[in-house]
């Protein structure tokens, strides 16, 4: 059993269990899930730098990257940095993320926010919504293609972007479908934490041009950046080396402006 096998178990598990707890009546009765959502892809689109930078304590391949910051100085870092949207990772038990630490940062910035989560139950996608999200992430390595279909439609009723995440060929193949926003190529295999650049190079030529290509994990220099816009990307999902400094507002801050220099 591989790591992502086991966090997709227990992500069951733990979906069952706030379902009954929190009825979807409540979670369609918040304040929040009347709310207008913001666009992360037409942020991309318009950006040169193209910045989604994430909130994460901690991950599988890591263990701990920064328990220390708090999220609503991270938000509002982040969004004085200028990056086009946040992305909140809200997995507990692998991440040390809350469905708190969206909300958190839904009222510390008007960024575009990535609820950062492993959906397998649309009960999710209406926890996102009224909790702040305004994009949410399919992992096309755990889902089936009418599990995909099913969800980004419903996502997008809800008003929510939907950002795709691929590994390989056989998975984009399986997952291209109009119902999608944004590609997102992960660097990093979630089965063997192998992390490479020229995993986004070699699938780039294979997205469709309609959706804005976002390349995920591992980037750490603007050379990389820079690296991968003449394949097409527009997005740059970077979480690391943001939060393993103690102030990732600024580290976010200082990296942009090299890049716009
Ligand atoms: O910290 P990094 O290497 O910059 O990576 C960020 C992000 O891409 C990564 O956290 C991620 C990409 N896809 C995921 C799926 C689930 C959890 C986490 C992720």
């Amino acid at each position: 059993m591989t790591i992502l096998d086991r966090i997709i178990a227990d992500k069951y598990i733990e979906v069952k269990l706030r379902k009954s707890v929190l009825p979807i009546s409540q979670l369609e009765n918040s304040v929040l899930f009347e709310r207008e959502t913001i666009s992360l892809a037409n942020r991309l689109k318009n950006s040169s730098s193209g910045i989604i930078a994430e909130h994460k304590r901690r991950s599988p391949s890591k263990s701990i990257i920064n328990t220390s910051l708090n999220v609503f100085d991270v938000a509002k870092g982040y969004e004085e940095a200028g990056v086009c949207g946040m992305s909140v990772l809200t997995d507990g038990k692998y991440f040390g993320g809350s469905l708190d630490d969206l909300l958190t940062a839904r009222a510390n910035c008007n960024l575009p926010l990535l609820r950062k989560e492993f959906i397998v139950d649309e009960y999710q996608l209406l926890e996102a919504k009224s909790y702040g999200a305004d994009v949410i992430l399919l992992i096309a390595a755990v889902l089936s293609q009418k599990e995909i279909k099913h969800f980004s439609e419903f996502a997008k009723k809800l008003g929510l972007e939907v950002l795709l995440e691929v590994h390989n060929e056989e998975e984009l193949q399986k997952s291209i479908m109009p119902s999608l926003d944004m590609l997102g190529v992960n660097n990093r295999n979630l089965k063997t934490f192998e992390v490479s650049l020229e995993n986004s190079k070699n699938l780039a030529a294979k997205i469709p041009n309609d959706f804005v290509k976002v390349s995920e994990s591992g980037i750490s220099s603007i050379e990389a950046i820079k690296e991968l816009q003449p394949y097409g990307y527009k997005g740059f999902l970077i979480g690391e080396n943001f939060m393993k400094t103690d102030d990732a507002g600024k580290s976010a801050k200082e990296f942009i402006e090299l890049l716009n220099k």
